[in-house]
């Protein structure tokens, strides 16, 4: 058991809006990292990084990767830092990842203020997203098996798309 797709990309790009829609099409489970974090914790990822900071945030983060690859038969969107963990792009490795790319503008446009990332609630989010990307973006490439740039398609085209460059490993696959 292990997942059909796993979307990775910054915050923005819709791996869990795009996530549950491929989900919906394949008729399989859908999951989400940062669903199973705040799960198992009870509590938000914002409260999380202001109790416990960011690297216990990541360890967090890190087993419930391991777990839903081990697990979890369907969609598995991760939360956008997950790919910066050394543990997780080890984990990774032979599974079905494809990246969902986004560029600044319409990154910045789609997280918008919201509070719930607090790694772009700074004074300056477009900065912190810029630098983001600037820092993500090899790291995306390196794990992924596909590249979708979503900027001017709307989800249901990006669920699209990730159908498209996997069906070819599905058949392979048998499934
Ligand atoms: N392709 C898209 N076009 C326009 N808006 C999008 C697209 N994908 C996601 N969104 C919107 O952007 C926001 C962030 O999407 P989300 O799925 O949470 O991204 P992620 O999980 O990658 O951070 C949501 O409001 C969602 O509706
Ligand atoms: O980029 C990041 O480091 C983070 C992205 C968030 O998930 P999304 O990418 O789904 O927004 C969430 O895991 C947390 O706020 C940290
Ligand atoms: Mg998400």
């Amino acid at each position: 058991m292990s997942p059909v797709a796993v979307l990775i990309g910054p915050p923005g790009a819709g791996k869990s809006t795009v996530g549950q829609l491929l989900a919906e099409r394949l008729g399989v489970p859908f999951t989400d990292s940062d669903t199973i974090v705040e799960t198992q914790q009870g509590r938000a990822i914002s409260d999380i990084f202001l109790s416990d900071g960011e690297a216990a945030f990541r360890v967090m983060e890190r087993e419930a990767v391991a777990g839903a690859l081990a697990e979890h038969d369907g969609v598995l969107a991760l939360g956008g830092g997950a790919p910066m963990t050394e543990g997780v792009r080890a984990d990774l490795d032979g599974h079905p990842v494809v990246f969902l790319a986004v560029g600044l503008a319409a990154g910045v446009r789609r997280v918008g203020l919201s509070t719930a990332r607090p790694l772009l609630a700074g004074v300056n989010p477009r900065a912190t997203f810029s630098a983001l990307l600037q820092e993500r973006l090899p790291v995306y490439r390196a794990v992924a098996r596909h590249e979708i740039a979503t900027d001017d398609l709307e989800p249901e085209a990006v669920a699209d798309a990730v159908l498209a460059a996997l069906s070819p490993e599905a058949d392979r696959a048998g499934r």
